[in-house]
């Protein structure tokens, strides 16, 4: 079997008598655009935190292209590259001396500067070169930060919630430019609140909720597995809708509804057949496949949805 980009093994982390992570294991494979998901507090930081090194697991290893995160801390941190939720600068350097000392952190000298330059090329920073951090607004300062993550041209990227308040552009920049690395081969490790994101762009997805791993699959059969689909009509008349169609339903607005029908127990023309029967005419039918939104909310039940 080829090595894993980062293999995690029964990871445990207390803060005091608060469990984080209660014992995830997981492997997540070489060139694969991987989703990790979760609601508020599910303990995604805390597991990209200890693969970055920056904080210690209570109980567990992680290795980074076989490289222990802890025991072999440095080239562990060579290989990984991550996009951080917070803007944290030095406000006073020049952004591409910023960048170019960064790579120096990481050992690699002049020969990177042409992936430097590509960076800023990729990420629309070329003509901000020679200003420094306090000059530039918040979105171009996350560019910045994207790129400062991704000096060292590391195998492995991780961008936690990088779209969090972005704007469109970024936004696209963002996509773009990530597509190309993964098109290149890198590994790229994707947590967000956006699912249509990750609907869109991961291979496979994980979701943590409580500090434990509720699932991990191919994005595809995640979506084919779960046997329900949306009915939506639209109906005329007066009167009360039958109970057994209230039942189902997911949203009522006005003379508009949302049914959600599981496969192999609610038919689509019994249901629109016991609407017609209260005495409504059904002036439209519509229907919708779950995405990855409706699973997610229907995984972590007893939490918040995605804000
Ligand atoms: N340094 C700390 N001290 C105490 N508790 C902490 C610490 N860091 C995280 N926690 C707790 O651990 C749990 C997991 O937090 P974590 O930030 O990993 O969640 P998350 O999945 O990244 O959530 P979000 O989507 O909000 O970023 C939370 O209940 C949080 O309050």
């Amino acid at each position: 079997m080829t090595q894993p980009a980062v293999s995690i093994r029964d990871i445990h982390k207390r803060f005091g008598d608060f469990e984080a992570l209660k014992g995830v294991s997981f492997d997540i494979q070489r060139g694969e655009f991987f989703g990790l998901l979760g609601p508020n507090g599910a303990g995604k930081s805390t597991l990209i935190s200890i693969i970055a090194g920056l904080c210690r697991a209570t109980s567990g290893n992680i290795a980074v292209l076989g490289h222990d995160v802890v025991t072999d801390y440095r080239a562990a941190r060579r290989s990984l590259g991550v996009v951080p939720q917070e803007l944290v600068y030095d406000p006073f350097f020049p952004v591409e001396d910023l960048l170019r000392l960064q790579a120096g952190y990481y050992g690699c000298g002049r020969d990177y500067w042409p992936w430097i330059d590509e960076l800023l090329e990729a990420l629309e920073l070329d003509d901000k070169r020679d200003a420094s951090m306090r000059q530039l607004s918040g979105g171009m300062k996350r560019r910045v930060l994207i790129a400062q993550a991704l000096v060292h041209k590391p195998d492995v990227v991780i961008l936690d919630e990088p779209t969090a308040g972005v704007d469109v552009e970024l936004r696209r920049t963002l996509w773009r430019f990530t597509r190309r690395l993964y098109e290149e081969g890198h590994t790229i490790v994707l947590t967000t609140h956006y699912l249509e994101e990750a609907e869109e762009l991961c291979d496979r997805i994980a979701i943590l909720n409580h500090g434990e791993l509720r699932v991990l699959e191919e994005k595809r059969a995640l979506l084919d597995r779960h046997p329900f689909r949306f009915l939506k009509l639209r109906l005329e008349g007066r009167g009360r809708l039958p109970d057994d169609v209230r039942a189902l339903a997911e949203n009522i607005n006005g003379k508009e509804i949302e049914l959600r029908l599981e496969q192999g127990r609610h038919n689509i023309s019994d249901v629109i057949e016991s609407i017609r029967a209260a005495g409504f005419r059904v002036q439209d039918v519509r229907t919708r496949e779950p995405s990855l939104e409706d699973i997610f909310v229907e995984l972590t039940a007893d939490e918040e949805a995605p804000a």
